[in-house]
């Protein structure tokens, strides 16, 4: 049995998830945040190159195949890479609650080994939301979408502003980013919430 953290456990005061009224329909691909991101970007030549869809509520699914730069053990992916799967599931949570989030914890259990070559089948939901807080879980499975699980996690992520990425973000990235119509336009999808 896993261990888990009280700060991911939601508060009294947390309510369900609320799917955007704009959000993609269920199925539709998500796209990359962020052409260079190491989870979904496609620019990064070693990335993980996640493809999340939307899901039902407020969920997505994802799916992950190992190559061999993201080995750990010999033909094992890196447990680092593994969690990185599962942040970057998470994260695409986002694009259904409409509202930009970083994560703030991430538990990982690894229940079994990942061969390289095997494709990683992830879904991710949003248990809960108080406030800026909001909870969320996802899984990862090999075989197939119903295979077992081989990896798991919780998650708390904190929304912020865009100013976040501005005020943070080296200077020459962000400034490529800002220059860049495609990518402030999907940095604005996510900030339409009221
Ligand atoms: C125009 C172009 C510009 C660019 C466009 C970019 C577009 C990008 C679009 C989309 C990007 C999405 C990217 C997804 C990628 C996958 C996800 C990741 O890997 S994200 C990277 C890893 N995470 C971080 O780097 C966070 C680093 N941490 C922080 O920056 C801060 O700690 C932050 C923002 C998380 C919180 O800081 P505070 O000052 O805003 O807020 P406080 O008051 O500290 O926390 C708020 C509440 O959350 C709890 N909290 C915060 N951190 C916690 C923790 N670690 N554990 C438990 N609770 C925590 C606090 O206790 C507080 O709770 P109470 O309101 O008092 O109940």
């Amino acid at each position: 049995m896993s261990g888990t953290s009280s700060t991911l456990h939601p508060p009294a005061d947390a309510v369900p998830p609320v799917r955007h009224p704009d959000a993609p329909a269920p199925g539709e691909p998500l796209g990359a945040h962020y052409d260079q991101c190491f989870g979904c970007g496609g620019g990064q030549p070693h990335g993980l190159h996640i493809e999340a869809r939307a899901g039902e509520g407020v969920s997505v699914t994802a799916a992950f195949t190992v190559r061999p730069v993201h080995q750990g053990a010999p033909g094992l992916a890196h447990g680092g890479v593994l969690a990185t799967a599962l942040d970057e599931t998470l994260g695409a949570l986002s694009w259904l609650l409409r509202t930009i989030a970083v994560t703030g914890r991430l538990e990982t259990d690894y229940v079994r080994p990942v061969p390289v070559g095997t494709t990683l089948h992830l879904e991710a939901e949003v248990t809960a939301v108080a406030g800026r807080k909001v909870y969320s879980t996802a899984t990862g499975r090999i075989g197939g979408p119903d295979g077992p699980v081989a990896v798991r996690a919780k998650a708390l992520f904190i929304e912020v502003k865009i100013d976040h990425f501005v005020d943070h973000g080296r200077e020459e990235e962000i400034q490529a980013a800002m220059d860049d119509p495609d990518q402030v336009r999907r940095a604005r999808a996510f900030e339409v919430n009221p």
